[in-house]
């Protein structure tokens, strides 16, 4: 990265979003980590290929930013398909999911984020469509109503959740292959940080990668995130390189520890240490403590605590580990569950 631009050049900057679309990797070559996913969905693709067939419908979960949607967009770019994009909660009736399947054409890659939150009507035409390549499509109303049914197109669907808990099972088994994404290394987030760098136009001493890597809570979209806020730093205070020690300053000012946490998983370790003494404390509670929706803590907040090794879940609730009272530079109660309890057991509900 040392011959390019100082980055205090000036150029039109792109919005945000754009920016993220614009570090999107767009083959599987280029995808970072996750080499089991990515070994298995290589195959996947690879079969389908050679048997000239549309891929089988994938399934992907894990929690945001680890690359699901990019993921998608890569086997329609790797079947050479055209990809149409949906999700859950834009479909609300069954009509709506006819509308879309009826229009497919032949070895289509149909993306359907956050699949977990559609209707029930419209998740069991889907079931008919996923097996049988069919849909009923209702004509009329009330007794004069009729169900027609129509052919569709061989069609690969992929799925993206951040809860596969809450898929009911017929779905889950309708898929040929289900991928569970999970953090990345930091060694692995440094890579994704380089082609970043690199794409932005930006020099990035080695140590500045490990710093920002280590801060990014193993989410490839934070660490594009933390460095475009260091790319600011760095752009203010007029610095013709990103050293470690300018990325640990301004990560610092966007409150972005050590750890990698950020207000959110602080604030949820902060009411389980402080207002519920470590716990057991059910989820539901901890974000009203918190003020954030139950979903946001499960999917946001808890996986990445889990993790980590400073969040418990046991079958009475939340607990903090020791390590979240270390974290937090704090003593840990005498009577916290952990100090008291006997043995800990890990629910994986
Ligand atoms: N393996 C990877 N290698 C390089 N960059 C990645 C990788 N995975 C994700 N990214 C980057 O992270 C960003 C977020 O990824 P993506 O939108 O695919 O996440 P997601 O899992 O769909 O999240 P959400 O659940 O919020 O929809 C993308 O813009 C992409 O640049
Ligand atoms: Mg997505």
């Amino acid at each position: 990265m040392s011959d390019s631009k100082p980055l205090t050049h000036a150029g039109s900057e792109p919005e945000e979003h754009a920016l993220e679309a614009a570090l999107r990797p767009r083959n599987l070559d280029d995808f970072v980590g996750q080499s089991r996913v990515r070994q298995q969905l290589s195959l996947v693709l690879e079969a389908a290929k050679i048997r000239e067939r549309s891929a089988d419908h994938v399934l992907l979960s894990g929690p945001p930013g680890l690359g699901k949607t990019t993921l998608s967009m890569i086997i329609a770019a790797e079947m050479n398909a055209p990809l149409r994009i949906s999700s859950g909660p834009a479909i609300q009736h069954a009509g709506d999911l006819a509308a879309i399947l009826s229009s497919l054409t032949e070895g289509e890659v149909l993306f359907l984020d956050e699949i977990h939150r559609m209707s029930r009507p419209a998740e069991e035409m889907l079931y008919m469509a996923m097996e049988d390549f069919r849909v009923d499509i209702v004509v009329g109303k009330g007794a004069g109503a009729t169900a027609i049914p129509l052919d569709l197109p061989p069609f690969t669907l992929v799925g993206a959740t951040t809860r596969a808990g809450l898929l009911p099972g017929p779905l889950r088994d309708r898929f040929g292959f289900t991928g569970h994404l999970e953090f990345y290394a930091v060694e692995e987030l440094e890579l994704v940080l380089r082609r970043s760098a690199m794409m932005l136009d930006l020099r990035v001493t080695s140590a500045a990668f490990s710093e920002i890597a280590g801060r990014s809570r193993g989410t490839p979209r934070i660490a594009n995130r933390l460095l475009r806020r260091v790319r600011d730093w760095a752009l203010v205070h007029k610095l013709e390189e990103i050293d470690a020690q300018s990325a640990a300053a301004a990560l610092d000012m966007y409150e972005v520890d050590s750890r990698g946490l950020d207000r959110l998983d602080r604030s949820v370790l902060e009411a389980l240490c402080l207002k519920f003494g470590g716990g057991p404390v059910g989820l539901s509670t901890l974000a009203i403590a918190v003020g954030e929706e139950t979903e946001t803590v499960e999917t946001v907040a808890e996986p990445y605590l889990v993790r980590e090794g400073l969040m418990g879940r046991t079958p009475r609730g939340r607990i903090a580990m020791p390590s979240a009272w270390q974290h937090l530079g704090i003593a840990m109660p005498k009577d916290a569950i952990f100090a008291s309890a006997q043995s800990y057991e890990n629910d994986e509900d």
